[in-house]
């Protein structure tokens, strides 16, 4: 090496401890004024004074940076001082396991768990369609020792020209299945004004997949005390699902349980692609349960206990499927909800497979 470029080098490094010394320096004096703030009450955050001190710097720039360089690298200093500011508790989501790393567990009054290592299932039709078809499913499920059961009678559908669902009448139904079978019931809300309508036939508000970015509906349901199910969205990133947990938990209801039911992709196989991924990154990053919704990632029945099976191997803490008495005539999602002899298969084996995994 020249002897020109080493001293240089040399003369570099000297300028790097005095830059990293006046952080040090800048960086204690920003803690400072973060705990007068704390005393005041005032915002960490204040856009006026930074834009004071970027006018400032730009007018004072003589070069060889440009000016928008130099404010990129101060507004990322100002970026570190505010977030040095912040408690611990201001860093990090509500939903986040950095603030809390022990497991949510969701408890429910019939003895039923979701999360703690149990491996739980929600299984149910597609939709609400007469109080025979779901006492039907209700009794299977009852009898199996499942505690859980589902059935839309919201039904957010792509047409409008296709079923709707029964509305209020069919959660009556649930309700009337669940005091003869004593399974929770899980359905839909897709209407902030209903989930107090809804409170006395459910215990758990399901968001749909359709509603997972539907502000004000996760705001009234993390108003509500009852655990809130909610489906990733049709195109979600993982971080806006996880962003749409936090809604419902910054307003008061932390019994949330996320579930992965698919994404949109370029493949045509499945009738959305599981992303299986996202189990091991949410429980890694979030202290929620994590359900996998086989029907709707996978869309065929052929695949649909390898994919349940998966999930399970990968840290699900439960499987939701539909299940219908007699799909051929169901009034939605005919072509991929289990009759109860294929039901039977499958539970048998799923059940088979939890057992490897609960510890
Ligand atoms: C240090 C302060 O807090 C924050 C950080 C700033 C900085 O690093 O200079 C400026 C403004 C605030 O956003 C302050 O208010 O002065």
């Amino acid at each position: 090496m020249s002897n020109e470029l080493e001293s240089l080098r040399e003369r570099i490094e000297v300028i790097n401890d005095e830059i990293l010394a006046l952080l040090q320096e800048r960086g204690s004096l920003a803690k400072k004024i973060g705990e007068e703030k704390r005393k005041q009450g005032t915002q960490v955050y204040d856009p006026q004074r930074e834009k004071e001190m970027l006018n400032h710097l730009i007018d004072n720039n003589k070069g060889p940076y440009n000016d928008n360089t130099i404010k990129q690298l101060f507004k990322e200093i100002f970026k570190a001082s505010t977030d040095l500011q912040k408690s611990e508790n201001e860093k990090h989501l509500y939903v986040s396991r950095k603030l809390k790393p022990e497991d949510t567990i969701v408890q429910f009054d019939n003895g039923a768990i979701i999360g703690n290592n149990k491996k739980t299932f929600v299984f149910g039709p597609c939709s609400v369609e007469s109080q025979e078809q779901v006492d039907t499913v209700a009794k299977d499920l009852a009898d199996r020792g499942e505690k859980f059961i589902r059935g839309g009678a919201f039904k957010p559908r792509t047409s409008p020209y296709d079923f709707q669902g029964l509305g209020e009448e069919g959660l009556k139904i649930l309700k009337n299945s669940k005091d003869k079978y004593g399974l929770n019931v899980v359905s839909e809300i897709v209407n902030p004004a209903h989930f107090e309508m809804a409170d006395e036939y459910l215990d758990v508000f399901q968001i749909g997949a359709r509603n997972m970015q539907n502000f004000e509906l996760l705001k009234e349901a993390g108003k509500t005390n009852k655990p809130i199910l909610l489906k990733r969205g049709l195109s979600a990133t993982i971080e806006e699902f996880i962003y749409a947990a936090e809604y419902i938990h910054s307003k008061g209801n932390n019994n949330i349980i996320l579930c992965e039911r698919g994404i949109r992709t370029y493949e045509t196989a499945t009738r959305n692609t599981l992303d299986i991924s996202a189990v091991p990154i949410l429980k890694q990053g979030t202290h929620l349960p994590v359900m996998v919704d086989v029907t709707h990632s996978t869309g065929r029945k052929d695949i649909m206990l390898p994919c349940a099976k998966a999930a399970l191997a990968v840290g699900a803490d439960g499987v939701m499927a539909e299940v219908h008495p007699d799909p051929s005539v169901a009034l939605s999602d005919a072509g991929q909800q289990m009759d109860l002899n294929e039901f039977d298969s499958f539970h048998k084996e799923i059940v088979q497979a939890a057992k490897l995994y609960e510890k």
